[in-house]
C-alpha cells in the first residue's frame, strides 16, 4: 500500500460545514425574517426607512439573515427603475472607535469605486465624517450601511449619533443612509445613550439562542450535503444539536461539532460517525476553548496561573491563597514585573474559576480561624505548561515547573485523561 490512499470517504463535500458557507435558506427564523422584511420594505417603496438594530448571542443567525435579506433586496430592487440601492458592509471586529469605523466605511465606499483609500491617521474625526458624507452623497439613492459587531466601538459612539442624523442635519442631500447595526453584546445595547438608541434602534430585532430542535433542522440539510450516504449514525446530528443547545444555543457551535466529529471519524479510519465520535468531538472543542482562554490571559493572569502550576508540580494542592500569593510575588520579581495586591490576585483566580481553568474551595476552619480559599488546577498541568512555554516571558519558569513535575512523576497524565 502506498503512503497516500484515498480517504475512507466520510465527507462528500466539507464546504457546508465551513464557517463561510452560505446556506440556501435560513431555517427557524420566520418571525425574525418577517420583521426584518417589514423593516426594509420602505426602501422598495422609496419611503424614509428606519435604522435597524439586530442583537442576540453569537451564532444565532444575525449575519446570515442579514446577508440573505440584503441579497433579496438587491435582486428585487433591480425591478424598479426609481429605486437606487447600494449596500456597504463593515465588520467592526478589529475597530475600537467611531473614528476607525468611519475610516473603514470611507475606504469600503471608495474601494467599490476604484478610488484611493484614505489613511487611518492624519485626519480629524470631523474631516473623516465629512469625507464619509461626501462619498455617501456621491452614491445617492438609499445606502444600507451594515455595521457588524458594532459593540466593539464601546462608548465611542459619535458615528451612531452622527450618521442617522446626517440627512436631517443637512450634511447630505442626495442620499438616504439606513444603518443596520449588529451586536452580540447585550450590555452595549442596554448602555446606548438615549439619543443614540432613539435613532439607531428604531427597529430592533432580537435573535434568541436556538433550542435543540431548531439546531437539528439547521444541521440536517448541511449534514446531508457534507457526508456520504449512510456515514452518519442516527444519533450524530441530534447529539450535536443537543450539546450545542445545552451550552450556547449557537448554530456555529453545532456545525463545528459535527465537522469535528466527522474529522475524528476520518482520523480513526472508521466509516460511521457514531455517538462516541460526537462526544469525543465535544471534549476536543471544549479543550480548545480552555486553551484559548488560557492564552488570552494578561501577564498578571499568566503569573497567577504560573504560581498555581508550580504548586501543582510540587504536588501541594489544593493550595491556600496565602501560600499561592507568596509564590506569585516571587514569580513577579523573577520576571521583573510589578506584583498586584492579594485582593487583585483573588479576582484573577475567581475569573479563572469562571473560565473553568481552576477549582476553588471555600474552607471554614471553625469560628476562630475564619474562612479561606484553596485552589487547584482544573485542567491538566501539561496543557498549562504548553501555554506558558509559548508565552515568551514565562518560557524559563515553565521549564523549571516542568522538570519539577517530572521529578514528582506528575506529567504522566495525558490531556485526554480529563
Ligand atoms: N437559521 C439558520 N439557518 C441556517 N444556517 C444558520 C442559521 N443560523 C445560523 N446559521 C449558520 O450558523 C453560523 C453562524 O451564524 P451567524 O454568523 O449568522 O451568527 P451571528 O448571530 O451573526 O453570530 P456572530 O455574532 O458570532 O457573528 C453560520 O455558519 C450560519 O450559516
Amino acid at each position: 500500500m502506498g503512503m497516500f490512499q484515498r480517504d475512507r470517504q466520510v465527507f462528500a463535500d466539507a464546504e457546508p460545514l465551513d464557517d463561510s458557507y452560505e446556506p440556501e435558506d435560513i431555517r427557524e427564523r420566520d418571525e425574525e425574517l418577517e420583521k426584518y422584511q417589514r423593516a426594509l420594505q420602505p426602501i422598495i417603496d422609496n419611503r424614509p426607512t428606519s435604522n435597524i438594530f439586530l442583537y442576540g448571542k453569537t451564532g444565532t443567525g444575525k449575519t446570515v439573515a442579514t446577508k440573505y435579506m440584503l441579497s433579496h433586496l438587491e435582486n428585487d430592487t433591480a425591478e424598479y427603475d426609481d429605486v437606487h440601492l447600494s449596500t456597504v458592509w463593515v465588520s467592526c471586529e478589529n475597530l475600537s472607535s467611531s473614528y476607525q469605523v468611519a475610516v473603514a466605511l470611507v475606504n469600503e465606499l471608495r474601494n467599490s469605486q476604484d478610488k484611493d483609500r484614505i489613511s487611518a491617521t492624519g485626519y480629524s474625526q470631523q474631516r473623516v465624517f465629512d469625507i464619509l458624507y461626501e462619498e455617501l452623497d456621491a452614491l445617492g439613492g438609499t445606502v444600507v450601511i451594515v455595521l457588524d459587531e458594532i459593540d466593539n466601538i464601546g462608548n465611542s459612539d459619535d458615528i451612531l449619533y452622527g450618521l442617522p442624523r446626517a440627512r436631517s442635519n443637512g450634511y447630505v442631500d442626495d442620499v438616504r443612509p439606513v444603518i443596520v447595526g449588529i451586536s452580540n453584546d447585550f450590555q452595549f445595547r442596554d448602555n446606548l445613550s438615549p439619543k443614540v438608541k432613539d435613532t439607531l434602534a428604531e427597529k430592533e430585532i432580537l435573535f434568541p439562542p436556538y433550542d435543540a430542535n431548531q439546531l437539528r433542522s439547521i444541521l440536517n440539510p448541511r449534514a446531508e450535503k457534507a457526508f456520504h450516504d449512510d456515514v452518519l449514525s442516527d444519533d450524530a446530528v441530534p447529539l450535536c444539536a443537543a450539546f450545542a443547545a445545552q451550552d450556547t444555543g449557537s448554530a456555529r457551535q453545532a456545525i463545528r461539532l459535527l465537522r469535528e466529529a466527522g474529522e475524528l471519524t476520518q482520523a480513526a479510519d472508521s466509516d460511521t460517525v457514531t455517538e462516541e465520535h460526537v462526544r469525543e468531538a465535544q471534549d476536543e472543542l471544549e479543550k480548545n476553548q480552555l486553551y484559548e482562554g488560557m492564552q488570552e490571559l494578561t501577564t498578571q493572569g499568566h503569573a497567577v496561573l504560573c504560581a498555581l502550576a508550580y504548586h501543582q508540580a510540587l504536588d501541594e494542592v489544593p493550595v491556600r491563597s496565602r501560600d499561592l500569593y507568596e509564590r506569585y510575588v516571587k514569580i513577579c520579581s523573577r520576571l521583573d514585573a510589578d506584583s498586584v495586591s492579594e485582593r487583585r490576585v483573588r479576582d484573577h483566580l475567581s475569573d479563572m474559576n469562571m473560565l473553568g481553568l481552576i477549582n476553588l474551595f471555600e474552607r471554614n476552619e471553625g469560628l476562630s480561624a475564619g474562612r479561606y480559599h484553596e485552589y487547584e488546577l482544573d485542567v491538566p498541568l501539561k496543557s498549562v505548561l504548553e501555554v506558558l512555554l509559548d508565552t515568551t516571558r514565562f518560557e524559563e519558569l515553565a521549564n523549571i515547573i516542568q522538570s519539577t513535575a517530572d521529578d514528582n512523576n506528575l506529567l504522566q497524565s495525558d490531556i485526554s485523561d480529563y
